[in-house]
């Protein structure tokens, strides 16, 4: 099976090669503005296969996206140290307008996977230029709080020393600084939180879930400020939304996908739980979050929304 990937810098290229680490697909296409840095990239890590999985990593053309089952999007700016994601907004949104058609008119039987940042508003972008392809919504989808649900999971497995296999925990909303991390619906090996954490002596205290929720929220400004640019988790996460999609394994996660409503903010794009198989989103399960987390969900939606129509889209 074919993937594209649309911007091939630090994000697009360690998404690629994490799917070649992991075995992903058979075949990987690189686009970039850059010609030489995709052209770079491929050659680099198909140096890689030998050692992990047999995929052919080539650099291409929009036209050679054609009959891809996936396409990434991760091209555009990221963010400068202390700079927001929504900060970004006006420029990444002028690379979609030209990137979005050309990759629709080549691969509109693809499933789309928005990466670019503001990532809930660049895939509502995304998927109001598809409309023009009659691609049905269900097929473009963002990496949204997938990355942040991760951070989230292993945090609170590094606290109650548990694989975070095991920790059911989910990130929703933006991702960017008005995230919501649904606290009380975490469970512990089939047990809500506090009644794992009691039974192993180790009670979450108020100023831990603080740090912990801190942590989720500024992960990216910390990594940021370190080493300019995040990469190995996002990489990570794309790789496994890719094995999900290519082999239809109905996982529950945290994308973000236009939604018709979300707690009263009227369409908007943000992430929830979501149940994705080989043709994207399948179900969508509002979680039941408690007052305090719903009124911050609320609160995230019309912040995104509000991002939304600042770039003159009212759809
Ligand atoms: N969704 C998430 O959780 C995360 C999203 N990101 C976002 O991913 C995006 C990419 O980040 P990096 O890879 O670090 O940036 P980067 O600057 O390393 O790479 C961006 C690539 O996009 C290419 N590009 C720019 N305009 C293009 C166009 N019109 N057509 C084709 N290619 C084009 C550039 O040539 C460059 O190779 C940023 O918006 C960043 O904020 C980064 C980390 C996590
Ligand atoms: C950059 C970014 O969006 C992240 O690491 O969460």
């Amino acid at each position: 099976m074919k993937i594209g990937i649309v911007g091939c810098g630090f994000v697009g290229a360690t998404a690629a090669y994490a799917m070649v680490m992991r075995g992903v697909g058979r075949k990987i296409v690189m686009v970039d503005l850059n010609r030489d840095r995709a052209r770079a990239e491929a050659a680099d890590i198909s140096h890689a296969v030998p050692f992990a999985h047999a995929l052919e990593v080539t650099a291409g053309e929009y036209e050679d996206l054609n009959g891809a089952s996936l396409v990434v999007i991760a091209a555009g700016v990221g963010q400068k140290p202390g700079e927001s994601r929504l900060q970004l907004l006006e420029r990444n949104a002028a690379v979609f307008r030209s990137v979005i058609p050309a990759v629709l008119k080549h691969a509109g039987e693809a499933v789309l996977l928005v990466a670019t940042n503001p990532v809930d508003i660049m895939t509502h972008l995304a998927a109001a230029l598809a409309r023009d392809f009659r691609i049905p919504r269900s097929r473009i989808i963002g990496t949204g709080t997938t990355l942040d649900t991760a951070r989230f999971r292993s945090l609170l497995s590094n606290a109650l020393g548990i694989d975070p296999r095991h920790v059911h925990a989910h990130v929703v909303g933006e991702h960017g600084d008005s995230e919501v991390l649904g606290w009380s619906l975490v469970t512990v090996g089939g047990m809500p939180l506090e009644t794992f954490a009691k039974r192993r002596s180790l009670p979450l205290h108020p100023d831990q879930i603080a740090s912990i929720d801190h942590q989720v929220r500024h992960a990216a400004y910390k990594i940021i400020a370190g080493k300019q640019a995040t990469y190995y988790g996002i990489g990570s996460a794309i790789a496994n939304v890719a094995d999900v999609i290519l082999n239809d394994r109905r996982s529950i996660l945290t994308l973000c996908t236009p939604l018709v409503d979300c707690e009263g903010v009227g369409n908007v794009t943000l992430s929830l739980p979501h149940l994705i198989g080989g043709s994207g989103i399948l179900e969508t399960f509002p979680p039941t979050l408690d007052e305090r987390e719903r009124r911050a969900l609320r609160e995230s939606a019309q912040i995104v929304r509000n991002s939304i129509e600042s770039i003159g889209m009212h759809g």
